[in-house]
């Protein structure tokens, strides 16, 4: 499949779509929280060259006019209190734009995450069944969670935080170069020093975080299997096995994050050291300056101010430039699932009548692993019958039902499938599947009602409708004996249904469907033999006028089909009636002799069981 890679700016750019303005909001009121703060070392300045300097007022003529502070000199107190007064002010109003600014980033913040979390899951269930075999669920898992919480880090605290710091480190080098050229370049100095080392870390720990977070994938994946397989664990005494493995990786995870810690420290350490040293660098020059007269008393305070001020923000950028790193890998992973090909009709996909003969067309397939699975099958299913599918275990009969949903699709060369003469490559899969209804050699119900799972095919439908389904599925009267009904919650969150209840339950969903196309895949192989007979004469009359595809390795679930197809290694080996191929030598008689014990055969056919089957000398069930 050919894949796209959409680049990071891409995907912000497409998950900011409808919270755009938020985030313009919240950097016009950041940067003028900025402004506000940047007055109060002016104000310190102004103060303390009014009161203990000798140059009162070192401010524009025109704004001594404006505030009549020429009636002010010589009165420390009143200037000290019109400076506590001016400070309060910008305190309230850099304050409240902080507010507003933070407010709106809660909004577009969780507007944004949600943004993120829908198109991903929306776009999941659009991605083709293959896909999903090739993925761990725990990985999958992951990347919507731990990864999208990253993006939402990086985009909704870093990336505007970049955007604020790149704006103060601006406007605190316009006002300190404005007050003394020489100290803001021996400031100035340390920044590529600071920029350099963060570039430094930057590529280093994004390697690490990486390796971090895929072995935290490999971890939930393993804690998600051992749940969903705990039957297994415990049948098998697996527990210390599963204990140690999860031990494993486990170590594995912890071990990664600790070596990425020991770099993240030594950036830290680094990063704090180089500051000290400017920071005493900037108050040494400033101090010698003072001290022949370069710059006021005041002036020196509001630089040191100003400079402490500054360099934070440089090293946050350093910092932010480094954690963006890892934003960087969720990025990518969150991307590679939105990269991926969804399943798509072309807008002229046909959807035609599906109650028609189907025919498998010369179909050789493999799921990309070299080893051909189906080779040379040919045959026709008429519309209205029941064609069963009979074969040893991989023999490929899952598989034919796989490409008629097209759960996968067959590559063109590989032959073709036709319902009424259109090839199912041409149609709306959409209508394909509504129209093929489906048991499943392994149901999944969902943690809901078994009301709700048996009606999940239909929008709205009547609880007797339901009923009647279970009935002809032979699994109402269970359902009646749970204490909740039909309301029974199935599942983790309720009650554990038996295989061949759940396979019931599920044929009961699939009847819901009434499509005029249905398959059992193995889908009464965990009922006995007399339920199974039950259930198969029931279906007869519900079934109507519909194509039965019957997969099992029971003869007598097959043996009334019209048409019995017998696959062996992928290839056709026989077809016929029931009758047509106990008269041949081959599997089907091979499988029929070792099946059928002598009282079935006595009671169904009036015959003898020979003592093994000459085709493949194993000895018949007596
Ligand atoms: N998603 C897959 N990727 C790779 N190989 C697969 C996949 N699904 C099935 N196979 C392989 O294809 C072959 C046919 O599988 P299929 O499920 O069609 O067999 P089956 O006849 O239905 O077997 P069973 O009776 O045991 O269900 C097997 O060898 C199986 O290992």
């Amino acid at each position: 499949m050919e894949k796209r890679k959409t680049g990071k700016l891409h995907v912000i750019t497409r998950f900011l779509k409808g919270n755009l303005h938020m985030f313009v909001l919240v950097l016009v009121f950041s940067m003028l929280n900025t402004v506000f703060n940047s007055l109060t070392p002016q104000i310190v300045r102004i103060s303390v060259d009014s009161v203990i300097g000798g140059e009162p007022y070192n401010l524009p003529g025109w704004l001594i006019t404006a505030l009549n502070l020429e009636a002010l000199r010589g009165s420390g107190w009143q200037v000290l209190l019109l400076a506590g007064a001016a400070i309060m002010v910008t305190a309230i109003i850099s304050g409240l734009c902080n507010y507003v600014s933070k407010m709106e980033m809660a909004k577009g913040s969780e507007g944004f995450v949600k943004g993120i979390r829908d198109q991903l899951y929306a776009h999941i269930q659009k991605l083709p069944f293959s896909w999903h075999v090739k993925h761990q669920t725990g990985e999958i898992i992951q990347r919507c969670t731990s990864d999208v919480e990253v993006i939402r880090n990086f985009v909704c605290n870093q990336m505007v935080e970049v955007f604020r710091l790149v704006f103060l480190i601006a406007l605190y080098m316009g006002i300190m170069f404005s007050m003394n050229v020489k100290i803001t370049l021996v400031a100035l100095a340390f920044i590529p020093v600071i920029i350099g080392y963060s570039g430094f870390f930057y590529s280093r720990i994004a390697k690490r975080f990486l390796s971090a977070d895929e072995a935290e994938g490999e971890l939930s994946s393993t804690v998600q299997e051992n749940l969903t397989g705990v039957r297994v664990v415990r049948a098998f005494g697996r527990e210390k096995f599963e204990i140690q493995r999860f031990d494993e990786k486990n170590e594995k995870f912890a071990n990664l994050w600790i070596r990425l810690g020991r770099l993240m420290s030594a950036y830290w350490g680094i990063g704090d050291l180089i500051t000290g040293l400017q920071i005493l660098t900037v108050i040494c020059v400033g101090v010698m300056s003072s001290v022949n007269g370069d710059i006021s008393l005041g002036e020196f305070l509001a630089f040191v101010s100003y400079n402490s001020t500054l360099i934070w923000p440089v090293r946050g950028l350093g910092r932010i430039l480094s954690e963006m790193s890892k934003a960087g890998v969720s990025i990518d992973r969150v991307a590679y699932i939105l990269d991926s090909e969804e399943e798509q009709d072309p807008a002229d996909a046909l959807t035609p009548p599906i109650d028609r003969d189907i025919k498998f067309e010369h179909i050789n397939f493999s799921y990309g692993t070299g080893y051909p699975v189906l080779k040379d099958v040919n045959f026709t299913i008429p519309a209205g019958k029941t064609f069963a599918i009979l074969g040893g275990t991989g023999s490929g009969k899952s598989t034919l039902v796989h490409l008629l949903n097209r759960l996968y699709d067959l590559p063109a060369e590989c032959g073709r499938i036709t319902i009424g003469g259109v090839d199912i490559a041409d149609m709306s899969r959409e209508h394909l599947r509504r129209n093929i209804g489906m048991v499943l050699q392994e149901p999944f119900l969902f943690s809901r009602g078994i009301a709700d799972n048996i009606a999940i095919t239909r929008e709205e439908v009547r609880h007797e409708e339901i009923r009647e389904a279970a009935r002809i599925a032979c699994v109402d009267d269970s359902i009646q004996n749970f204490h909740h009904g039909y309301e029974t919650i199935v599942g983790e969150r309720g009650v554990t249904l038996s295989g061949g209840q759940k396979q019931r339950v599920a044929i009961a969903r699939m009847l819901m469907q009434k499509a005029p196309i249905m398959v059992f895949d193995d889908s009464l192989s965990a009922v006995d033999a007399e339920t199974d007979a039950k259930i198969r004469e029931a279906l007869q009359e519900e079934m109507g006028k519909a194509t039965v595809i019957l997969i099992s390795h029971r003869i007598t679930t097959l043996m009334q089909a019209d048409c019995i197809l017998v696959l062996d290694d992928g290839k056709v080996a026989q077809m016929g009636t029931h009758q047509e191929l106990i008269n041949q030598d081959g599997i089907y008689k091979c499988i029929y002799d070792i099946q059928m014990n002598s009282e079935d055969r006595k009671e169904l056919f009036s015959e003898e069981l020979p003592e093994s089957c000459k085709y493949c000398n194993k000895a018949a069930v007596k």
